[in-house]
């Protein structure tokens, strides 16, 4: 299904309601599994965190979690621990992106695991074995934190706990100190020191947790206002303090004209005028934030300058080549020629087509279907695929739109 976006104000005004945040969700399934107990009642209703939850809960040998990178990082380490014999797979792009970094570490823990198909990536064949605790494993950090996410939460119940030294450059950060978070939530008192994370052996306790909202889903709404550049949005139950290291990027956003104001109940979304006239910003924190604001840069005419995007290669797409492949069809001609860098000076281009294509990939649709705002008549292509973190966005967004 395609979707055309048309809008003819100059004002946007109203409320954003999102989905709960996926990766909460995602920790909380697997460390409620590990403790015993009942998960949070306000999970993400997102495809990720479904099929993470339906992994967890069957005695299938094959499991499919499609396009969820967390479920195949999580399971991976899950079902080397427990489960019997399973067979993990997903989507076509899932066995393009690597896990060799999280397998060989299970390996060496004592965990059997087999390539089914290219040696380094999924499907992967798992029996679970009794793996050993009590030492320090090295791990190289730069390709996902996702794999040492997965490899913490398992760690307090090997015999003798587990430390983790992290090796190289660390991606992500702020995905790992949300499982450190999340950890400690369920009684594990994870201790960093460095590069070292010491995981001590302990039993979780049952949590009853609330799961806040997606702040990654928020980016979509603070794009819509400072493109628009004039009203305001407010979004519910999001807070300052949380566990999400997106929650940072209102900073980023005020250098855009958009000022957040906190609230009781949520956050206000407004327009205060000012804007830089260039955008700085390193990504390596938080990866999913990268998208919304290449395209906010381009469609507010601000030169950029970001890096720390080296792991949005092996995201859902090549997030770099798409972005570069479809902003160019708008106009917009960024250089591309540092790995893991992209900026703009303002280089325009004949419009090619406002016809968004969007790889499978559900930021794709998000942080490109603000455009329609400002170019009326756009066509997000496949915009189904927001259901892999926020199903109700068009939802959201066409309440926004009327
Ligand atoms: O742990 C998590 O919940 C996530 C970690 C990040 O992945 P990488 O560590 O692979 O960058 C992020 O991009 C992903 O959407 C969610
Ligand atoms: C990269 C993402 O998810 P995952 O790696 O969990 O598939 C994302 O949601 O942008």
């Amino acid at each position: 299904m395609d979707r055309v976006i048309a809008w003819d104000k100059t004002k946007i005004e109203g409320v954003a309601v999102l989905p709960a945040s996926k990766s909460i969700s995602n920790r909380a399934l697997v460390l409620c599994a590990l403790a015993g107990c009942p998960v949070p009642e306000n999970l993400s209703d997102s495809d990720d965190t479904r099929v993470l939850r339906e992994a967890l809960s069957t005695s299938d040998r094959l499991v499919n979690v499609g396009h969820a990178g967390t479920a195949m990082r999580f399971l991976t380490a899950y079902f080397a621990l427990k489960g019997g014999v399973r067979e993990l797979t997903g989507s076509e792009r899932m066995k393009q992106r690597p896990v060799q970094v999280l397998v060989d570490a299970l390996r060496e823990l004592g965990a059997s695991i087999a390539y089914m198909g290219d040696e380094g990536f999924p499907p992967l064949w798992i029996t679970s074995a009794p793996l050993q605790g009590g030492r320090s494993l090295s791990l190289d950090a730069s390709v996902s934190s996702q794999y040492v996410s997965a490899l913490m939460m398992i760690a307090p119940l090997l015999p003798g706990g587990l430390t983790l030294d992290l090796e190289e450059r660390i991606v992500s950060a702020a995905y790992i100190r949300m499982t450190v978070g999340m950890m400690r939530l369920f009684g594990v008192d994870v201790r960093l020191e460095g590069k070292k994370i010491i995981i001590p052996e302990k039993g979780y306790i049952p949590v009853n947790l609330r799961v806040e909202s997606d702040w990654t889903a928020a980016s979509y709404f603070y794009e819509m206002v400072s493109i628009v550049g004039l009203g305001e949005i407010f979004i519910s139950d999001l807070k300052k303090d949380s566990l999400q290291g997106d929650a940072l990027q209102y900073r980023l956003w005020e250098q855009l004209g958009v000022q957040t104001e906190w609230q009781e109940s949520g956050v206000l979304l407004r327009v205060v005028g000012e804007n830089t006239d260039f955008f700085e910003a390193d990504f390596t924190e938080m990866p999913d934030l990268a998208l919304t604001f290449i395209v906010t840069c381009c469609l507010k005419d601000i030169p950029f300058h970001i890096c720390g995007l080296e792991t949005l290669y092996v995201k859902e797409c090549d997030r770099v080549a798409a972005s570069i492949r479809e902003l160019h069809k708008l106009g917009y001609d960024l250089d591309v020629s540092v790995h893991g860098e992209l900026s703009w000076n303002r280089e325009r281009n004949t419009l090619i087509s406002l016809e968004i294509d969007t790889y499978q990939d559900h930021r794709m649709a998000m942080a490109f279907a603000p455009v329609g705002l400002k170019l009326p008549g756009l066509v997000i292509r496949n915009a189904g695929v927001v259901t892999k973190s926020f199903p109700t966005f068009w939802e959201q967004l066409d309440k926004l739109l009327i």
